[in-house]
């Protein structure tokens, strides 16, 4: 399985270039940080690696990839709702079967160090458990490319860390993994990095 970029250039109408000539292979097991300015297009481009967008310019194809994950800046949760629950319905709606998928959901819960929360309702996990537990739900639905934006971006210092932790852990054989972040922790917890600003206009 991978995605492959060639040559990839966006803008929006006649606006300008958000960046062009981005030619890059993704593959599995590897945890990608989509890095530059703000407004340099990387939610954009987020949209055009989940085909909800075609490029301007340039061709994205994907080989193998059948279920594309998305996980937002603000988490969003059922309030009454417990951790627990949040992951083990994914796996339920894969087919599980219930005490396996609440097996399943306890062990990726540990991954995520919210093994002591998975009993409490989301409205009462801290932002950074339940960011974290955005990340848990999203692997549990088994996507071949998961996509994050900006996962730390509403977080103090210290919450942000457990995200970025949290965020070595998502690299998952078989699955693809883009992070959009303006974090150099959360950069720095990522195996590889697609920097936007080289290609603002047209580079390398
Ligand atoms: N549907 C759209 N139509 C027109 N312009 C758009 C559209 N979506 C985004 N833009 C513009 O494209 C540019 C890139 O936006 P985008 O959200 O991809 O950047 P970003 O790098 O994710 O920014 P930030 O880091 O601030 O979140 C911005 O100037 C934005 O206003």
């Amino acid at each position: 399985m991978q995605v492959t970029l060639d040559a990839v250039g966006h803008r929006f109408a006649e606006g300008p270039w958000l960046f062009r000539g981005l030619s890059q292979t993704l593959l599995p097991a590897r945890v990608y940080a989509l890095t530059g300015p703000s407004g340099s297009g990387k939610s954009t481009l987020l949209s055009l690696l989940a085909g909800w967008a075609q490029p301007t310019q340039g061709r994205i194809r994907h080989d193998g990839v059948d279920r594309v994950g998305w996980v937002f800046q603000n988490p969003h949760g059922v309030p009454g709702r417990t951790a627990r629950d949040h992951v083990a319905l994914p796996l339920l709606a894969r087919g599980s079967a219930p005490a396996s998928a609440d097996l399943d959901a306890a062990s990726l819960l540990d991954r995520f160090g919210l093994g002591g929360v998975a009993d409490q309702p989301f409205r009462s996990l801290s932002g950074g458990e339940a960011q974290r537990l955005m990340l848990a739900r999203g692997v549990a639905a088994g996507p071949s490319l998961f996509l994050v934006d900006e996962p730390t971006a509403q977080l103090d210092l210290a919450t942000g860390k457990e995200v970025n932790v949290a965020l070595g852990q998502i690299a998952t054989e078989g699955t693809i993994v883009v992070v959009a972040t303006h974090d150099s922790r959360t950069r720095d917890a990522c195996t590889d990095h697609i920097d936007l600003h080289d290609y603002q206009d047209g580079r390398p």
